[in-house]
């Protein structure tokens, strides 16, 4: 199999009066994993589609490799399309349903005839190459042994890997899957998440992968576009768009439990203010006014001073705890702090105070709503950095 690339060249779609896309460039590097996430009508599916060649754009063009293939019909374009609905044929067999796309391809029409199509020379041998390429995806595939089944006696997964064989076995430039987990119940979903990126690594093949679940596309991708509103927020990997969000809806986005976010002022100088108090964080360069700092939750933590808060609501999560704080002296502004399951928990009520890790928060400036970010953000002075790091309260 040999992987593609595939560039997406501002491309923009309408549907009715709604720019469902707006002017989408993308490179999608050969043999990569590449996620489009973003909430439920950001225009993730529309883009695939319109890769897929099932949707075509208004404007902008599609290439696969060197091949320009905007105006290509989807069965000319060799890519392989797994969706949600695994659209197995309910009455053939897992062999029968993972041999369809060659026996349509390679067989002509009358040679797939259950008694005339016997006479077709070589036919016998184009069956035998099929038989060998189905066993070949079953086998990559682990379901060997389910070859003379039928769909109705395979489990979600199991159902979910035969659409992955028939993909699969006509060898395409890319893999398009559209949201492919999520009929799957949620320990199946992380198990097939495994096997994806598993499935990917052996067959160094190109994958474009739709889904609104940030962390399958963390977890999964070598890179992830963030779309919004029908267009491209950030794109980058995983790592990058959770430790260098471009924006405070990036920084929303990506992160369980969600980033805290807090009103701050940046005076001239670049010294940033929360409550008429320095924080020990300094700007420079940034316009004077408000802004928004974003602090992960696990950036925070309990300590003997700091912040005053209550303890709203506390809860567990496997090794992780996620504690729920109201501050004392704004109790509108409440804040999300992660621990460890092993550090003793506060009691729900209690009044504890809180710390922030300064050189792990994000700073974005008034017009975060607007999706422009402050970049250049610095502990005020080394001693502030070596100090124990207290938030001023
Ligand atoms: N054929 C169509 N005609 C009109 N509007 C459409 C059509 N297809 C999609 N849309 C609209 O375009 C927008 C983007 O849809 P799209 O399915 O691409 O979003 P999505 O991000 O994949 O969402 P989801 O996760 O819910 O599938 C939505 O507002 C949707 O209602």
């Amino acid at each position: 199999m040999t992987a593609q690339s595939l560039h997406i060249t501002g491309v923009g779609k309408r549907f009715g009066p709604v720019d469902v896309l707006t002017n989408i460039d993308l490179q999608v590097r050969a043999g990569e994993f590449l996620s489009l996430v973003g909430m439920s009508g950001c225009g993730k599916s529309t883009l695939l589609r319109i890769i897929a060649g099932l949707e075509s754009p208004d404007r902008g063009s599609i290439t696969i490799g060197e091949r320009d293939v905007t105006q290509v019909d989807p069965a000319e374009r060799n890519l392989a399309m797994v969706f949600q609905s695994y659209a197995l044929y309910p009455h053939m067999t897992v062999r029968q349903n993972i041999a369809t796309p060659l026996r349509m391809r390679q067989l002509s029409a009358w040679a797939r005839l259950p008694w005339l199509g016997a006479l077709q020379p070589g036919r016998k041998a184009i069956l035998r190459d099929i038989d060998a390429r189905v066993q070949q995806a079953a086998e990559l595939l682990e379901i060997g042994q389910l070859l003379e089944r039928k769909p109705a006696q395979l489990s979600g997964g199991q159902r979910q890997r035969v659409a992955l064989a028939r993909a699969l076995v006509r060898a395409p430039a890319a893999f398009l899957m559209d949201e492919p987990l999520s009929n799957l119940d949620a320990r199946l979903r992380a198990h097939m998440r495994g096997e994806l990126t598993a499935l990917h690594k052996r067959l160094g093949a190109t994958f474009i992968y739709v889904t609104h679940d940030q962390v399958e596309a963390m977890t999964m991708s070598d890179r992830v576009a963030l779309m919004e509103g029908g267009r491209i927020l950030q794109l980058g990997t995983p790592t990058q768009l959770y430790d260098t969000p471009a924006s405070l809806a990036v920084a929303r986005f990506i992160g369980t439990p969600t980033i805290n976010t807090l009103p701050v002022q940046v005076d001239a100088q670049g010294h940033v203010h929360a409550w008429q108090q320095p924080l020990p964080l300094h700007a420079p360069g940034v316009a004077a006014g408000p802004a928004t700092l974003g602090i992960r939750p696990e950036d925070l933590h309990l300590a003997s001073e700091g912040l005053a808060a209550r303890v709203v609501r506390l809860e567990t999560h496997g090794a992780d705890r996620f504690v729920t704080l109201a501050l004392l002296h704004d109790a509108a502004l409440q804040l999300t702090l992660r621990q460890r399951t092993g550090e003793a928990a506060p009691a729900a009520g209690s009044t504890v105070h809180i710390a922030c890790n300064w050189a792990r928060v994000h700073l974005f400036d008034a017009e975060a709503a607007r999706r422009t970010c402050v970049p250049a953000l610095h502990l005020a002075t080394a001693t502030d950095a070596q100090r124990p790091r207290e938030m001023a309260a």
